[in-house]
């Protein structure tokens, strides 16, 4: 479902942006150039280029592929005649009117290319996962430390009004301490094609590495940190390399403040289809959390701004009450407009950063360690090996 949700979110972009492009100047100091490591990626359009076609502060510069005809490519059909061309990725980085890059390259090439973009002195903004492995975060986010540049993690979902809206009711005290949470993601069978990336050991794919989302949205919720535990982890092994799941079920447990959290994650690349042919197409990525006095469900918290829902239902009434929010919120007063999507909120907090003003909310570096750090623990419990 995770792919029907993707192209969606294409159109969606689409058609808003089309709707909101603002022309700015590129010669401008205002104005943040970006480069884009990997011109042909399928992400592109939705995470970044559309989002960057609405804002008024930015502008995508240069794009840069393996093949210097798919940068040309792409420079012509999104560069609004002011975007380069470059044959690789090496003469971006090098291109001082760069400032920024985004980088969709397969996760297991983020740590390399994330590592020279900051020595060449560009902010990063990097696709989830954040590298294939803990010991990689660590140093990237102190690279970018010790260069004083801004790195961020991709975590889109997070910068939407409604993630910040189910949160500040879980943490309002009202539903008492959390008890336990489940979350999960799921793409139908056969959906996605053999020769994709994250069917790649060596390009760090695998179903946990793909929807680290899952991992995220309990951190999120919960306010944790790293697992106490990983209870239990199984892996389904892809048929043709098993050292990468199609699907990963890890249950673990959070030590909080508050006291003990159980929580189960499913990332499921390879879902087989009910009854042998239906398309689970409703499994949308979702969160429930348990308190004491509620339970919380978040129906698609990954893009919200297709379609979304927060339900709390009072555990001793079973009264349920249902929410949507597709703009201000606890994080917001002036910001933000509704038909933006959870990337455009991204690109947002990501120029306020740089900027020096507070964006409203951010994936902290501490977050992107705590991130691959669990997913470690989870490939460790399931006798998988980590991520090269
Ligand atoms: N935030 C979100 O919603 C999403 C995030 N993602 C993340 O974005 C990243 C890219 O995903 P996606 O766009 O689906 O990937 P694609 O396979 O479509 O794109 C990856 C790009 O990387 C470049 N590349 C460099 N080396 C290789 C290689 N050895 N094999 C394949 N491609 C290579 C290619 O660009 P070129 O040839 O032009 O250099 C290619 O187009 C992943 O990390 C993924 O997790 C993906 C989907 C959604
Ligand atoms: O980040 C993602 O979000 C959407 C999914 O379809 C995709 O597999 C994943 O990379």
């Amino acid at each position: 479902m995770a792919m029907v949700l993707q192209m969606s979110t294409f159109l969606h972009q689409y058609l808003y942006s089309s709707a909101h492009i603002v022309p700015v100047d590129k010669k401008s100091p205002m104005v943040l150039r970006f480069g884009i490591l990997g011109a042909s990626a399928m992400i592109n359009p939705a995470a970044i280029i559309h989002p960057i076609e609405t804002h008024n502060e930015c502008v995508v510069a240069g794009f840069a592929s393996r093949d210097k005809k798919d940068a040309e490519k792409a420079a012509k059909m999104y560069g609004h005649g002011v975007a380069k061309a470059y044959g690789s990725y090496e003469q971006l980085l090098a291109d001082e009117n760069i400032d920024a890059v985004y980088i969709p390259l397969p996760n297991g090439m983020h740590y390399e290319w994330a590592s020279k973009a900051l020595d060449a002195g560009k902010h990063v903004l990097l696709e989830k996962p954040f590298t294939s492995n803990a010991k990689q975060a660590r140093k990237l986010v102190a690279k970018a430390e010790e260069k004083q540049l801004v790195l961020l993690e991709g975590f889109h979902w997070q910068f939407h009004p409604a993630a910040h809206a189910m949160k500040a009711e879980i943490t309002s005290g009202k539903f008492g301490k959390i008890l336990r949470s489940e979350s999960w993601m799921t793409t139908p069978a056969g959906s996605i094609p053999k020769s994709d990336i994250r069917w790649k050991f060596d390009l760090a794919g695998g179903a946990l590495m793909d929807m680290t989302y899952v991992v995220s949205a309990t951190r999120y919720y919960l306010s944790a940190g790293t697992p106490s535990s990983v209870v239990s982890a199984k892996a389904r092994p892809y048929k043709t390399d098993p050292r990468v799941d199609s699907c990963m079920e890890a249950e673990l447990t959070y030590d909080l403040e508050q006291g003990p959290v159980k929580s189960k994650i499913v990332a499921d690349m390879d879902r087989p289809n009910l009854a042998f042919v239906v398309p689970r197409v409703w499994e949308l990525p979702s969160i429930e959390i348990e308190t004491e006095r509620a339970v919380f469900y978040y129906y698609n918290f990954m893009m919200p701004h297709l379609y979304h829902y927060i339900s709390i239902t009072d555990k001793k009434t079973g009264h349920t009450t249902y929410q949507k929010h597709y703009r201000d919120g606890t994080a917001w007063s002036q910001q933000g407009e509704a038909w933006w999507s959870t990337y455009r909120w991204q690109l947002q907090a990501f120029l306020d950063k740089i900027r020096g003003r507070v964006p409203h909310h951010w994936v902290t570096g501490k977050s992107s360690i705590d991130q691959m750090e669990t997913i470690d623990a989870i490939y460790e419990k399931a006798g998988l090996p980590l991520r090269p």
